[in-house]
Parts: structure tokens; C-alpha cells; sequence
């Protein structure tokens, strides 16, 4: 639909020449997150970094506010707003946390006085960033180390982010709380591509939800479609 920010549609990709998502399709609307659900090795990871450049396009296309993708670097990419947080909270961890975003902002040659403006805005969202703003991001909790993440890839002024696996290894109290600051980058306008594992706290801030299980889609729907949670985790098993 001509309102998407991002549009993927019958995606194949993989590593080198090796083949590991077949037929995937999904779309990104500026103010929306979708939720990129499945199990382990479904193909979700593959199919963000197709989107960020850093994995070849086999088949398909990928359309980024009008224009095709295929052939823009993953480092213009970043320029064009598309902004990609790897699984598993990547902050340097001997840098400072305020070193950290910093580094976020440097791919675009922001000026100082701009990037202290992108700095407030982050500090707004994350409070805890501006406590901790001299503090090693390695010294950071889990939750923490994953608001450096997603405070680093906001620096960059991103119109989609796409979030791989936030709640990865944080306790239920944590993941809430990411979530509610998803929600909240949702509510100022950004297009959202959200991977979990957590299943209920992913639909409870989608607004579309596709499931991906051997590297195609095995359900897509609008959130305010799914009547059966019980479905939706069954497709995320395999079932
Ligand atoms: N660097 C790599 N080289 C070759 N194959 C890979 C590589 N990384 C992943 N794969 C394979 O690609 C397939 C899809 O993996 P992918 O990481 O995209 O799944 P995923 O849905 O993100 O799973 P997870 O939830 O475990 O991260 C799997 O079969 C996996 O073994």
C-alpha cells in the first residue's frame, strides 16, 4: 500500500551464496511497529540485514520510501534513515555511554550543536542515559545496555528502526519496559520492525504481525485481526 515506509515483498537472501530466507514479505508504516515473529533460525535476523545492506539480495524487492534499495550501500542506507540494532545489546563496552551515542551520530557528519540536539532527545526518552552518561557502557545493566543500543541507532535520525530481539535475555520487569519505550518511538512517528521472541509483549505494541518459519511467511495479519493469540504462537513454534 502506497502508505509504507518500507515495502519487502517476496525477499530471498542469505549469506554468500548460501540460501536461508526464500519468500518473504512485509511492510513498515511510519507511526506502526511490525513484528517479525518465528523461531529460532526462522530467517528473521537474515531478513533485517537484507534491509540493512548487509546481506546479498537473491530475489525480491525492497522499496525504501519509493525507491528501490538494491543497489544503495548499507552505509547510505543508514543515511537514508534505516537504522538497524544487531541481537544481543552490541555497545562498546569500555566506552562511556555518552561515548556510545556519540559514535551513533558520526555516520551522518552531524555538527556538535546538532548532535547535542539528538543527544537531548535520547536523554529525554532514556533518562537513565543521562545519569549514566559518563559510566562505562559495559557497567550498564542488561535493559541498560540495550537503551545505549537503541539510543545509538536514534542518534543516526532514523525514519525505520529496525530492533532485533531487544528483550533478548532480560527479565520480564526489563522487557516491559523496553517495550514501553518502543511504544513510545511508535507514538512519535518512526516505522518500527520489531524481531522477538517474546511473542505477547511484541502484539501487544504491533500493529502487524507476520510470522516467518523456513524462510517464508507462514502468517500475516493486522494485529486487530488476531482473535487467537494461541495461533499466532503455535505459527512462532512451527506448528
Ligand atoms: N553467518 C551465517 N552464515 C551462514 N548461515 C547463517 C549465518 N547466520 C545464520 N545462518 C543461517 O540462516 C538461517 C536463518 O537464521 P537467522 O539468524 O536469520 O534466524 P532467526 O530467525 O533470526 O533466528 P534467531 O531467533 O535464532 O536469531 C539459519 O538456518 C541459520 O543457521
Amino acid at each position: 500500500m502506497s502508505d509504507a515506509l518500507l515495502s519487502v515483498a517476496n525477499l530471498a537472501t542469505g549469506y554468500g551464496d548460501l540460501r536461508a530466507v526464500w519468500d518473504v514479505s512485509f511492510e513498515a508504516r511510519p507511526g506502526q511497529v511490525t513484528a517479525l515473529l518465528g523461531r529460532n533460525g526462522s530467517g528473521k535476523t537474515t531478513t533485517l540485514r537484507a534491509v540493512a545492506g548487509l546481506n546479498p539480495l537473491h530475489g525480491g524487492e525492497l522499496v525504501y520510501d519509493g525507491r528501490p534499495l538494491a543497489q544503495i550501500s548499507a552505509h547510505a542506507r543508514v543515511k537514508l534513515g534505516i537504522s538497524y540494532v544487531q541481537e544481543g545489546k552490541r555497545v562498546f563496552r569500555e566506552q562511556t555511554v555518552q561515548e556510545n551515542l556519540l559514535l551513533g551520530g558520526y555516520s551522518l557528519g552531524l555538527r556538535r550543536r546538532a548532535l547535542e540536539g539528538e543527544l537531548a532527545r535520547i536523554h529525554e526518552l532514556f533518562p537513565i542515559l543521562r545519569d549514566k552518561r559518563d559510566s562505562p557502557a559495559g557497567s550498564l545493566s542488561g535493559g541498560q545496555q540495550q537503551m545505549v543500543a537503541i539510543g545509538q541507532a536514534l542518534m543516526a535520525r532514523p525514519r525505520l528502526l529496525m530492533l532485533d530481539e531487544p528483550s533478548g535475555g532480560l527479565a520480564p520487569s526489563v522487557v516491559a519496559e523496553v517495550m514501553a519505550r518502543v511504544a513510545e518511538l511508535k507514538a512519535s512517528g518512526l516505522a518500527i520492525v520489531l524481531v522477538e521472541q517474546a511473542v505477547e509483549a511484541a502484539v501487544e505494541i504491533a500493529d502487524h504481525v507476520t510470522v516467518i518459519d523456513v524462510g517464508k511467511v507462514v502468517v500475516s495479519s493486522p494485529v486487530a485481526e488476531i482473535d487467537d493469540l494461541e495461533r499466532i504462537k503455535d505459527a512462532c513454534m512451527g506448528r
